[in-house]
């Protein structure tokens, strides 16, 4: 029987079914339709300037490792004029984030991009570590979000970056839109489905997300078919449980049907058409540190507070409202 052959190209033998669209293609299509399609993000979403300095937030996981692979072959490709930096935050988590660590310094070597990490314990005092031995498992995430979104905006502030690009995909976008709407944060809703956020106040960096169409399983076969050198492990503290219904949730609405992923996200943009879902919020400064925060206390400094008073940490962190984690 002959092989069959790509759907695309109709040359070669195709040896995968795309997840997006379950095309039968060949490597080489997969590739192209892949950085096709985020080359088509950043320029429909208009996420870069040329000249801008961006800090690639470099977790040395599978998305953020793709993310560098491909900004900087699309920026040599279609000469976008950026200049690329790696951003890591080590959170202090023994046995994951010092692995995954390693990882980004090998890329870095191979991508010949500089590296700035900042820490937890640099700039907070605390380490995840340390952090669950006194508060236990529940509610870490929501220290860590919190946390981790300053540490990399106070990353990329040193390098002197103008944005931050993240590696945040489309199910992870999908699966945030699930969660806002399930609580009915409408404000959260329409912010969540943006490829920019946090340009219009405060002094927080914006924050760009080329990968908003992309699907995770795409990524997971990108970085394996081009063998990418990228730490597999998830964090060793558990994900917040809420997260993990509306994970699951897409993961098994993606078998029924693989366009709901994409299609959640277009449902979500909708939304900011509706004058009445929008919401406007004054923002100062800290008066501990001089981040941006609409309260006295910016939501870390008061996290930073629960964890040195004697203070319930539950308290501590619904005091901040944070309701989502990895910075979302
Ligand atoms: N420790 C970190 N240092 C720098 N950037 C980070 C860090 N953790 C997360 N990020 C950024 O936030 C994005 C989303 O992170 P999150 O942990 O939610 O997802 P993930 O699917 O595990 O991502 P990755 O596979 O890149 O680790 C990452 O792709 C990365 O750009």
């Amino acid at each position: 029987m002959a092989p069959k052959l790509c759907v695309l190209c109709a040359a070669s033998r195709a040896c995968l079914r795309r997840p997006k669209t379950s095309e039968a293609i060949c490597k080489e299509c997969f590739y192209s339709a892949f950085e096709d399609e985020i080359h088509e993000t950043i320029v429909n979403e208009n996420l870069f300037k040329p000249g801008e300095k961006i800090a690639v937030g470099a977790s040395g996981g599978k998305d953020s490792t793709v993310l560098v692979h491909v900004l900087k072959l699309l920026n040599e490709r279609y000469e976008y004029g950026l200049d690329l930096f790696l951003v890591s935050v080590d959170e202090g988590i023994k046995g994951y984030r010092d692995d995954s660590l390693d990882a980004v310094k090998r890329n870095q070597q191979e991508y010949e991009l500089p590296l700035k990490i900042v820490s937890y314990s640099e700039l907070y005092g605390w380490t995840m570590d340390q952090i669950v031995e006194k508060i236990g498992k529940k509610s870490n995430c929501t220290y860590c979000g919190v946390f981790r979104r300053q540490a990399l905006d106070r990353g990329a502030e040193y390098v002197g970056a103008d944005k931050i690009a993240t590696g945040h995909n489309a199910d992870d976008i999908a699966e945030t839109v699930i969660m806002n709407f399930l609580r009915g944060d409408f404000p959260r809703l329409i912010r969540c489905s943006e490829a920019i956020t946090g340009d219009s106040v405060g002094d927080s960096l914006p924050r760009v997300k080329p990968f908003k169409y992309t699907y995770e399983k795409e990524i997971v076969l990108y970085a394996h078919y081009k063998s990418l050198d990228y730490f597999a492990t998830e964090c060793i503290y558990s994900p917040e449980a809420f997260r993990g219904h509306a994970r699951q949730f897409i993961k098994d609405i993606e078998v029924a049907r693989a366009r709901s992923i994409v299609d959640t996200i277009r449902s979500a943009e909708k939304f900011r058409t509706d004058p009445r879902t929008s919401s406007e919020q004054t923002l100062g400064a800290c008066v501990n540190c001089g981040y941006m925060t609409s309260q006295k206390l910016c939501k870390a400094c008061l996290l930073k507070q629960s964890l040195e008073s004697d203070q319930k940490p539950d308290q501590g962190a619904s005091q901040t409202k944070e309701r989502g984690y990895h910075g979302r």
